[in-house]
């Protein structure tokens, strides 16, 4: 009553204004984060000077903490600021992260001998990690507040409102993070600097930064709209401590003089509500289903690493569009705003038809989407290990001085430098396209300009009676990058279809099949499987240790395959439940009558496991009276 009362006032089109201020913030904080994570691989890459595999590590450790930290968030919300002060304090934690990571991109600060690289590479080490950590902190912090904000604006009453508000709110992820991943490899791709001009990570991330806090400023000025729900107490806590009895009790009466119950949570109904202990029975079954998910999220979040480094090793001219590999990633976002349409108005209804397609059996059918994502990755890594030599590193040019006299060479944003006579240069990163280099000694200046390959590295000679342009002749060291980037569609069509089927549904999934005061908790554990998927990584990356990276694309989808057979088998097993209609058994009852509570339970649960196996199908429609009672 108080959350109808305080919210209808301010309705447009039946919904909460405040939603809008929600909405707003979720998409300028997907861009600053999907746009910081974007460059970041070949931030670790170019500006730390890290190896692929170091690369990878740290990118995905910090992918795994955005997703632990939810709990923590969660934590926070519901034991002691309540979920509105959470998002304001933690966006301050992650706005400054953010700033932290655009100054230790700034290499001038360490550049002490001016030469375009920080010299003190401990420092934009540290700073990063910093900003990393504080970044982490933040995102995942707020990530199951804001979406749990945004559906307390609505009352009990405005349903089928809050369904649009979440698939508007998921449509306004991608939407922000297309626009990011769009925008920053753009930036990145800039040069900049006070005293020398290198490529402009601390731009990449000073925007991103700035997005965050325009996302706290919409977060901010919403303030007076919202429906500020009270911190209910830590359901978490609760739950860990019910589940801890049960056990501790169990072990306690081990002896056959005690009788069974019929299930291992029974043990807690000496201390515990039968009702909380009711509502862990349901949670504890969603969990047990999510042991097998992190395998998915361990294909799905190679995009932003191994992808993107596959793609430096490929031609990204797409004749009016050059794409930068990093931009690659913008493919997912796009086919994410087209295909969830697709999906719910054509593709669902039409296969609807023939099967029973369940939630479950989406999220079997995304998990082999991903697998053969990755086997596309692997068939593509072969077109590409064709065409590739390994010396020297790619993109790169250097001179050889055959001149009586030092010659100073440079292009704009690029010195190459002073050439001894009779020496040669260092090997220097230039722009791929059409490159004009400037030639000067203290007698004489020309221009030699050349056309250079994606990833393509030259030696150029000046011979000892300079003229230019046609007295320099040029030796190809790595022909460029002949696998076009185009080939990498393939695979990021069928993970991102892999990702409406398994990810969209299984959200929906575990908001469906939790009880109302744990639906937070499940979406923490939810994002738990993303965290560990993202562990896996490191694992396999670790362990296995596979020289060819086509290899480790198949490893991948081997595993996925053998992971999604064992999720089917326990899928199949699962009982879908109505989690409202087990707690109204309660509800009704009260706490009158133990026996009877005991009885009205079990009834709730076989009629449940009855119905699963009779007529009822799952529709794929929100309406629970429908989807109550079903098999996978
Ligand atoms: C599914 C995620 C755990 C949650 C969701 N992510 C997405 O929707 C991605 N499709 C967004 C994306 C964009 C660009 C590159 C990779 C991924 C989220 O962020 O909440």
């Amino acid at each position: 009553v108080k959350r109808s009362s305080t919210l209808n006032n301010n309705k447009v089109l039946g919904y909460p204004i405040s939603i809008f201020f929600i909405v707003v913030n979720e998409f300028c904080e997907r861009f600053s984060y999907y746009g910081m994570r974007a460059v970041l691989v070949l931030y670790f890459k170019y500006f730390l000077r890290w190896d692929n595999d170091l690369a990878t590590s740290i990118y995905h450790t910090f992918v795994a903490l955005c997703y632990l930290t939810p709990i923590l968030g969660a934590i926070i919300a519901d034991s002691w600021l309540g979920k509105f002060k959470t998002i304001i304090y933690l966006s301050i934690v992650y706005a400054i992260g953010q700033v932290t990571m655009a100054v230790s991109a700034i290499h001038d600060i360490t550049d002490k001998d001016r030469d375009g690289t920080p010299d003190n590479m401990t420092f934009h080490v540290a700073m990063s990690m910093v900003g990393l950590f504080l970044i982490a902190l933040g995102t995942g912090g707020i990530k199951p507040c804001v979406s749990a904000f945004g559906g307390d604006q609505f009352s009990e009453h405005q349903e089928k409102q809050r369904r649009t508000f979440f698939s508007v709110f998921y449509l306004c992820i991608n939407g922000g993070s297309l626009l990011s991943t769009i925008i920053t490899p753009i930036l990145r791709a800039q040069e900049c600097g006070i005293y020398t001009q290198e490529k402009c990570y601390s731009l990449a991330f000073g925007v991103p930064a700035a997005l965050m806090v325009v996302a706290l400023v919409v977060f901010i000025v919403g303030s007076g709209m919202y429906y500020k729900a009270e911190p209910q107490g830590n359901i978490m806590l609760d739950v860990c401590k019910c589940i801890g009895f049960a056990i501790s009790n169990r072990v306690r009466h081990r002896g056959k003089q005690y009788p069974k119950r019929k299930h291992w949570m029974d043990w807690a109904e000496d201390r515990y509500d039968k009702l909380l202990i009711a509502q862990i029975k349901m949670v504890l079954k969603v969990l047990f289903l999510y042991i097998p998910l992190p395998m998915f999220w361990t294909l799905f979040d190679q995009k932003g690493s191994r992808w993107t480094l596959q793609a430096t090793t490929m031609d990204g001219n797409f004749g009016a569009l050059v794409i930068q590999p990093d931009q690659m990633q913008t493919v997912n976002p796009i086919l994410i705003l087209t295909l969830v349409p697709i999906m719910d108005s054509l593709i669902y209804p039409l296969i609807q038809k023939c099967v029973n397609f369940t939630p479950l059996r989406r999220m079997t059918v995304g998990m082999l989407m991903a697998a053969i994502a990755f086997v596309c990755a692997g068939l593509v890594q072969i077109e590409i290990d064709k065409t590739l030599p390994t010396f020297p590193s790619a993109s790169q040019s250097q001179f050889v001085n055959g001149m009586g006299m030092a010659l100073n060479v440079s292009t704009p944003g690029v010195y190459v430098g002073l050439i001894d006579s009779s020496y040669y240069s260092n090997y220097s990163l230039v722009n791929n396209g059409k490159i004009i280099f400037t030639i000067w000694s203290d007698t004489q200046a020309c221009n030699y300009s050349r056309e250079f390959g994606f990833g393509s590295s030259y030696t150029f000679y000046i011979p000892g009676n300079l003229v230019c342009q046609n007295d320099i002749t040029a030796t190809e060291d790595i022909k460029p990058n002949t696998a076009h980037m185009a080939l990498q569609i393939p695979q990021y069509f069928f993970i991102t279809a892999g990702e409406v089927m398994f990810s969209v549904t299984g959200l929906e999934f575990s908001y469906s099949q939790a009880p109302n005061n744990m639906k937070a908790v499940l979406q923490a554990g939810w994002l738990l499987t993303v965290a560990i998927g993202n562990f896996i990584v490191l694992i396999v990356a670790e362990v296995a240790k596979i020289p060819e990276q086509w290899a480790e694309y198949i490893l991948f989808a081997s595993l996925l395959i053998v992971v999604c057979v064992i999720f089917s088998i326990m899928a199949h097993f699962y009982t879908y439940i109505n989690p409202a209609e087990i707690e109204a058994q309660f509800m009704k009852k009260g706490d009158d009558n133990d026996e009877d509570d005991k009885k009205q339970l079990q009834k709730g649960m076989e009629m449940v496991k009855r119905n699963s196996t009779g007529s009822h199908s799952y529709d794929g429609d929100d309406d629970d009276d429908e989807r109550k009672k079903t098999k996978m």
